[in-house]
């Protein structure tokens, strides 16, 4: 096969009777973290119900949902994480596996720099449907981004139907495709998965070059910076944030939004 399938302002801080202890450690607070150096978009798709959001949570939060509701149209979560002594802000997007959200969901692979796709190990339908999903693949996303097959729930291994020789052999298949398997349940090689997929990124872009973004700041929205909870500072972020009240993950289930915020702000800057 050929084709690739926060700083809050702390009172007390500049009083002129504190203690110069107290002073000091003012002062650090008001230290702002460092920002981000770069920016990466990373997707997750696969069926419905393999653990596509419970895999992002645990990477994202570290939690776990034993009766999640089942995506609409794309969410995403942030992630900050340093590799290659830079830090690396993700922006993870999870799909709906339903294919009546294709149309959504196809128009986030473009952006993506890494592609997780996800299929549960004690059900052959999730395997069987792989070939689908990198046919959406192959018509979406960019052919730079790096992929990741994770077979997931692998703490239920007395009901695995699915073999890790039977998966390795598919992914041997797929140029530059890499495997793993993981439980966003018990937390089993959910951050190495993701970790090596943000390594393998920045191994294949230069950093410098147009293959990673250099992050804008949200310097450039003053009038809606005092609005964002810390981690939400890019434009899309901002985006999201005016459209769900807060809420620091977005969800876009309206084709015509989707469409305008995606015109508005590309979201690929390839
Ligand atoms: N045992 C086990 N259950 C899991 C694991 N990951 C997810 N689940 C469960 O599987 C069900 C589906 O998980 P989700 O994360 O909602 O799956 P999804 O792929 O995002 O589903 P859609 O949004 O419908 O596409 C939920 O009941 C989860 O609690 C895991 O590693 N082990």
């Amino acid at each position: 096969m050929d084709s690739r399938y926060e700083i809050q302002r702390r009172a007390g801080g500049g009083s002129a009777n504190a203690s110069p202890a107290l002073g000091v450690q003012s002062r650090r607070r008001k230290m702002p973290p460092r920002p981000a150096d770069y920016k990466l978009q990373i997707i997750i798709i696969g069926s419905r119900g393999v653990g596509k959001t419970s895999l992002m949570e645990r990477f994202t939060d570290d939690t776990f949902c034993e009766a999640c509701k089942s995506t609409v149209g794309v969410d995403f979560k942030i992630k900050t994480v340093e590799l290659r002594g830079k830090k690396i802000r993700l922006q993870i997007w999870d799909t709906a596996g339903q294919e009546r959200f294709n149309s959504i969901t196809s128009a986030y692979y473009r952006g993506a720099k890494g592609i997780v796709l996800v299929y549960d190990i004690t059900k052959q339908e999730t395997f069987d449907d792989l070939p689908k999903w990198m046919k959406m693949i192959d018509k979406y996303a960019s052919e730079e981004a790096e992929l990741l097959l994770v077979g997931n729930k692998l703490d239920c291994e007395t009901d695995r139907i699915i073999t890790k020789q039977t998966a390795e052999r598919f992914t041997s298949r797929i140029s530059g495709m890499r495997f793993c398997e993981a439980s966003a349940k018990d937390n089993f090689n959910v951050e190495e998965c993701f970790l090596k997929l943000v390594d393998d990124i920045l191994a294949k872009n230069s950093l410098t070059s147009s293959g990673a973004w250099t992050l804008q700041g949200v310097e450039s929205w003053p009038m809606l910076t005092p609005m964002l909870p810390t981690v939400v500072s890019s434009w899309l972020d901002v985006l999201c944030v005016v459209d769900h009240s807060g809420s620091t993950r977005g969800n876009y289930a309206s084709r015509d939004s989707q469409q305008e915020a995606l015109q508005q702000h590309p979201v690929s800057a390839a």
